[in-house]
């Protein structure tokens, strides 16, 4: 697969480093608005995993200074997009009226009919989205044993994800640009219950406000099978101390399955590792690699990779499924 990022920030570089890494999906293209980043010199970009950015060679790669651009390139297969969210519904638009197959960083749009929208005027295959957690190794366990049953049907599930004040993202708060915490971090979990367990029907949500978007909350799910117990709880702390902490229990009914990890301030990080606890009091802690946190975009990609080669999508890349999390995150509005 030939590929195309546009937007070189923060996620622009991650795809990036994911596609130097991968056997089925080449970079051949990037579009930037700043000449210096069309130059190769990526050392400005900063992000809250991964590492820093560096000078990239640009020798072989067709460089742009906008999609339009790039959206005459007929060699291109797929357009990556990694730019803000308010600018993905349009950017989505444009690739879908070249023809070109769009793979679109979380969250799909900022508001669910809008994303529903994007989702059906893409013809089948032609839009996908990138949410990542299934393909990291602690979390993709749920979704791989959910689809075989090893430990039968998914019960429980009890996610978190809290983050310090997010002042490298400008907007935040704004519902008409970033869409605050629900929208841009619990996106994620939302994601993951509807995979794990299905479409809620209702949700009770307890939250603190910041300027009317919803910053902290802890909410419990309901679902048309009444013994399901789904809450998800995080958003923004006042501290800078603990930049990132995200994590879950899940109960199957013949196992129950805990992570939780914390990055701080000062540099230290704190796990519950992957474990498994048996219904027969077995407990197992299954390797998780080495943490490098790459690993899951490449084989995201590599997921991409195989649906514009076959045609097929797998599920988790799908934008109607991307548009049912961002339905979740409204419910607790
Ligand atoms: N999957 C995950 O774990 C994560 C996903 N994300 C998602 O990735 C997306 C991008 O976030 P992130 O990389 O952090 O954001 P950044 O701000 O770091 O990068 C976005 C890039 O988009 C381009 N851009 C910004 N504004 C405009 C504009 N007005 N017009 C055209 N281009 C613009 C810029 O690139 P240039 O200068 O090259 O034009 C900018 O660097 C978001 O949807 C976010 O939610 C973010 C973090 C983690
Ligand atoms: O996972 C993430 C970490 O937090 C950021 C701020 O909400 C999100 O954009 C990102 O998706």
């Amino acid at each position: 697969m030939r590929a195309g990022i546009v937007g070189v920030g923060f996620m622009g570089w991650i795809h990036y480093l994911a596609y130097q890494q991968s056997s089925k999906a080449e970079l051949v293209a990037f579009a930037s608005r700043d000449p210096k980043k069309r130059s190769g010199d990526w050392r400005e970009i900063k992000g809250n995993f991964g590492p820093p950015g560096e000078q990239i060679d640009v020798s072989k790669m067709s460089v742009c200074e906008s999609l339009e651009e790039m959206l005459a390139d007929d060699s291109i297969d797929l357009i990556d997009i990694c730019l803000p969210p308010h600018l993905h519904a349009d950017a989505i638009r444009s690739c879908l009226a070249s023809g070109k197959r769009v793979l679109c960083e979380k969250p799909l749009a900022l508001d669910a009919a809008t994303a529903q929208a994007l989702a059906a005027e893409a013809t089948p295959g032609q839009l996908m989205v990138a949410h990542i957690l299934p393909f990291m190794p602690e979390f993709k366990i749920l979704v791989d044993a959910a689809k075989d049953g090893r430990w039968g049907k998914p019960i429980a599930g009890r996610f978190k994800r809290t983050i310090s004040p997010p002042d490298w993202i400008p907007d935040f708060y704004d519902m008409d640009r970033v869409g605050g915490p629900l929208v841009d971090l619990q996106v994620h979990d939302a994601h993951l219950i509807r995979v794990l367990f299905g479409m809620p029907t209702a949700a009770a949500c307890a939250k603190q406000c910041k300027d009317g978007t919803p910053k902290f909350y802890e909410t419990v799910f309901e679902f048309e099978d009444p013994s399901l117990v789904v809450s998800a709880g995080g958003g923004v702390i006042d501290s800078p101390a603990r930049g990132f902490t995200h994590g879950f229990e899940v109960s199957f009914e013949k196992a129950t399955v805990q992570f939780e990890f914390a990055a701080y301030a000062d540099g230290s990080t704190a796990s519950i590792p992957l474990t498994i606890m048996n219904s027969d009091g077995s407990v197992e802690r299954p390797s998780v690699g080495d943490g490098d946190p790459i690993a899951g975009f490449l084989l995201e990609l590599d997921a991409v990779a195989d649906a514009v080669a076959t045609g097929q999508v797998s599920p988790i890349l799908d934008a109607k499924t991307a548009a049912d999390a961002l339905s979740i995150c409204e419910m607790q509005l």
